[in-house]
């Protein structure tokens, strides 16, 4: 709880300016309803947001992708330890991350976060009970927990994505500012999603990234290929999604990569997943990892939901939010999570 008060102070004077209006806000028993244009204020991250001025660079000057926006984020603390440590923890190549164009992620902290939801008649018992933790830029933070336990509530509601029948208690901070985050910062991988089997991977996320991104088309070529790559997505590049009536479709593992590519056109400071693991199985479920972390160690600020894990899988993770019954039972590194008796 310490870690979380300190860091969320630290992100708070160092990305917000002496005049924040983050500053001015009570930080005790605040509630925290979101209504479409309360709270606004904007959020400071690293770098831009606008994705096309960074692509712009790229193209007119043709610099090396390493070399635009080598915003420094803060290394993972618990990430030498486990390397280290009794953990396995499966070899993650250096070229790709090397390769893989910078992110700069945020820092998300939520407090006391409780979350009712509206039944047929009144509001429900507390699904998630005054849940707190933190998410640094380049890590992997996990909410794990058994079926039922609040997992994808507490999920949407640090993204601010719940239904409207649901209400939320207590603070959401991005970069020590507490603001809704803006279109394009963050990105919301959903359980299951729709993908348009006609289409090649390629084709298929230049779609989203017209549907999704300004500016013009040439530009968006960038950011797709970007995406292919971080998603190790490059042998499927060309190949038909599939997978409706008889035409045999891309593999599971794959085609959720697919999904989290589309929202990584965004280029998102925040990544937020429901499940990355869902349907697959063991080796799909450890190559999707690691390649999360390497997406991580870019930068990005990565969150996810999961029902179960392997031991090779756990390794990979930097923090761990354990959920029982809407009660959080550890919030912390994954190692010390290893030492508690709960
Ligand atoms: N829209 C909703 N209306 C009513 N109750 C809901 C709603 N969404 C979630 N709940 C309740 O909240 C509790 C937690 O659900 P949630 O989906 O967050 O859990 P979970 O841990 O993600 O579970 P699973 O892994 O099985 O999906 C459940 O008891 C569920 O019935």
């Amino acid at each position: 709880m310490e870690e979380i008060q300190s860091q969320s102070e630290n992100y708070r004077s160092s990305s917000s300016s002496a005049s924040s209006p983050a500053s001015r806000v009570p930080s005790s028993n605040f509630f925290y309803l979101r209504k479409p244009g309360a709270l606004r204020q904007p959020i400071s991250f690293e770098d831009s947001p606008e994705w096309e001025t960074d692509a712009d660079v790229r193209m007119e000057e043709g610099v090396d992708q390493d070399s635009i926006n080598m915003a420094t984020t803060p290394a993972s603390p618990s990430l030498s330890k486990l390397n280290s440590g009794s953990l396995p923890s499966p070899p993650i190549p250096e070229t790709a991350s090397s390769s893989v164009r910078k992110i700069a992620g945020a820092c998300v902290v939520w407090k006391d976060l409780t979350v009712t939801i509206k039944g047929k008649r009144k509001y429900s018992d507390k699904v998630i009970k005054s849940s707190s933790g933190l998410a640094l830029p380049g890590t992997m933070t996990v909410i794990m927990g058994p079926a039922r336990s609040g997992k994808s509530t507490l999920l949407r509601a640090i993204a601010g994505r719940l239904h409207h029948s649901a209400k939320v208690y207590g603070e959401v901070f991005v970069n020590g500012t507490k603001s809704p985050m803006p279109y394009g910062s963050y990105g919301f991988v959903e359980r299951e999603t729709t993908l348009i089997g006609a289409l090649t991977v390629r084709e298929f996320l230049y779609y989203s990234a017209l549907l999704q991104l300004p500016g013009f088309f040439c530009q968006k070529k960038n950011v797709v290929e970007d995406a292919i790559h971080a998603m190790s997505l490059t042998d499927y590049a060309n190949k038909l999604i599939g997978g409706h009536c008889f035409m045999k479709g891309l593999p599971r593992g794959e085609r959720r990569r697919v999904n989290i590519a589309r929202e990584l056109v965004m280029r998102p400071h925040v990544l937020f997943i429901d499940e990355p693991l869902y349907h697959l199985d063991s080796v799909s479920a450890l190559l999707m990892m690691v390649t999360l972390k390497k997406l991580a160690s870019t930068g990005c600020t990565l969150i996810f939901t999961l029902y179960q894990s392997s031991t090779e899988v756990f390794g990979l993770f930097d923090r761990i939010c354990l959920l029982s019954n809407g009660n959080t039972l550890f919030f912390g590194e994954t190692l010390a999570c290893l030492q508690v008796r709960l």
